[in-house]
């Protein structure tokens, strides 16, 4: 991974209030460079801009990270609002901003890009921004590109990332040697967990330098994986790319005699796009993620469910995430873990393996004819450019990170939290991982859409609730059930939200 360079740790900025009101506020430049001169927001002369009521956010205000609360019950952690300041620390002509894209591969990526170069200029008047080409290696080892407005003008209708992306290479001194030798003063880094992780070291060493930087993170992650967060960008429209995969192995399966569908998604830790392209589907009939455990034989096992489906309605789809049973998969397969660049194990092929396996127990055990095909659209879900509620969503994001860099804020991740735009310090967004909380309704829902096993004794049940109910995750989960209740269906502006 390489990961070099100062290692402080993060300042956390904790501001109590009554009734049990936390702000986990993020740094400010003003917090190491007191004198730092701030000038009015330029924004006040836009003519776009002229008409908004109120436009500048409140100094004061904040979002909450959990609103179903207790009326006795403290308030609980909030976020500083993400939005235009009525004063900027950076005079437009002396912006020299930059944009990195990090990590796998997210829809929408481009269009996070285009929407910084463009705000960039139409709301500040900023000209000046730098790609810099393939991932963090790309500060120090690759070429740069100048982007213009004019430059990015198409990109968000193509998949990928105009500037390239990478895993390893993280070196946070030549990065900031870099940074600094090129006389950048707002670094936009675009990238998962692992990326915000490299974002943060960055900012550190910033701030050990006293540079007049602001380092700002944008969470891409199509597993949507990364805490905090309502959700990330691209994660809707790989459901929805995931359903031609779906529809196809349900069109395949129908057509043979005991035809089993086997679909295998993205999710390295977290199931969430098996989870909710299931649910949307409706024609799955069992869903296997990495924080279920399933087994395969026996009472209440994977082949129990598949022979029954099978003599019910002679056909059946399963999804599996790819990062399910991967404990099973160890047990059966010799081999040695493998990491990629960035130090994330490498998976084995859940897919494959569960197709021999069921293949072997149905032909050769249970004597039945089956036809089994296997559908791995992984990288098709991920490689296409983001549907329309993404490419807005993703417009919000950049917007909120122009806004928070503009004012002097650093060391911190834009985010959606409880349908409004925030600026979250790297380390919450680092320190744990959103995961399915198979003890939440959501999960029960799926369970009773597919009608699958839970593939849980009595005494998982009761483990899972301790796990989840000491778990971070667990608050996560809640929120992000409440953003796709229907009670909140009709209700569409938490989807997008004014920065206002
Ligand atoms: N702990 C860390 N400290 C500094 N840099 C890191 C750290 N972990 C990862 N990085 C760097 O961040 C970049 C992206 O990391 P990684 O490949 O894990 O993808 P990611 O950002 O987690 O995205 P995703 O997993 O969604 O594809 C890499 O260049 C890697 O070197
Ligand atoms: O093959 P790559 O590009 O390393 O990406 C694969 C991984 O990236 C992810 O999509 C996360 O971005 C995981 O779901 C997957 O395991
Ligand atoms: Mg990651």
């Amino acid at each position: 991974m390489g990961e070099t360079g100062s290692v402080r740790g993060p300042i956390r900025k904790i501001v109590e209030g009554p009734a049990g009101y936390v702000l986990e506020d993020v740094p400010h430049l003003t917090d190491y460079i007191p004198d730092l001169p701030n000038f009015p927001n330029p924004l006040q002369d836009n003519p776009a801009y002229s008409a908004v009521k109120q436009y500048f956010v409140n100094q004061d205000d904040t979002v909450p990270q959990k609103v179903v609360v207790h009326k006795a019950g403290p308030r609980g952690t909030h976020f500083r609002r993400a939005g235009p300041r009525q004063w900027v620390y950076f005079e437009s002509d002396d912006v020299h901003a930059c944009i990195v894209t990090c990590g796998g591969l997210c829809p929408g990526l481009n269009t996070v890009i285009r929407e910084i170069v463009c705000g960039l200029s139409h709301m500040y008047s900023v000209n000046k921004v730098l790609g810099i080409q393939g991932g963090y290696k790309g500060f120090y080892a690759r070429n740069t590109i100048p982007m213009t407005p004019k430059s990015v003008n198409d990109i968000h209708k193509r998949g990928g990332t105009v500037l390239g992306t990478s895993r390893g290479g993280h070196d946070t001194i030549k990065i900031v040697d870099s940074i600094e030798d090129r006389g950048i003063n707002q670094v936009y880094i675009i990238g998962g967990d692992g990326t915000q992780k490299g974002a943060s070291a960055i900012f550190e060493e910033v701030q050990r330098r006293d540079l007049a930087v602001a380092v700002v993170g944008i969470p891409k992650t199509i597993d949507n994986d990364i805490a905090v967060i309502d959700k990330s960008f691209g994660f809707d429209t790989a459901v929805e790319e995931a359903q031609r995969a779906i529809n196809a192995a349900h069109v395949e399966a129908g057509s043979a005699e005991n035809g089993i569908g086997l679909v295998k998604l993205m999710g390295r830790y977290s199931g969430f796009i098996a989870m909710y392209a299931t649910l949307a589907s409706r024609d799955v009939d069992c869903c296997l993620i990495p924080e279920s455990p399933f087994y395969l034989e026996g009472s209440g096992g994977l082949f129990e469910h598949v022979e029954k489906r099978l003599k019910e309605n002679g056909h059946m789809v399963i999804v599996v995430a790819e990062g399910a049973g991967q404990d099973l998969i160890a047990g059966s397969i010799k081999e040695k873990d493998i990491e990629d660049a960035s130090g994330n194990k490498l998976l084995l092929d859940v897919g494959l393996w569960l197709s021999q396996k069921i293949k072997d127990h149905f032909t050769t055990k249970r004597n039945m004819v089956i036809t089994l095909k296997y559908i791995d659209p992984t990288y098709m879900i991920r490689a296409i450019p983001s549907i329309a509620s993404d490419n807005v969503y993703c417009t919000l994001l950049a917007h909120s990170a122009i806004h928070g860099a503009m004012a002097g804020y650093t060391g911190f991740t834009v985010g959606l939290v409880n349908g409004r735009h925030t600026y979250i310090p790297f380390y919450r967004v680092t320190e744990s991982r959103n995961k399915v909380v198979i003890t939440d309704r959501m999960w029960a829902r799926l369970l009773s859409s597919t009608n699958q096993p839970s593939f849980l004794s009595p005494k998982d049940i009761e483990e899972a609730k301790k796990i989840t109910n000491n778990s971070p995750s667990n608050i996560n989960e809640d929120k992000y059930e409440d953003f796709h209740s229907p009670g909140r269906a009709n209700d569409t502006t938490h989807l997008y939200p004014a920065l206002l």
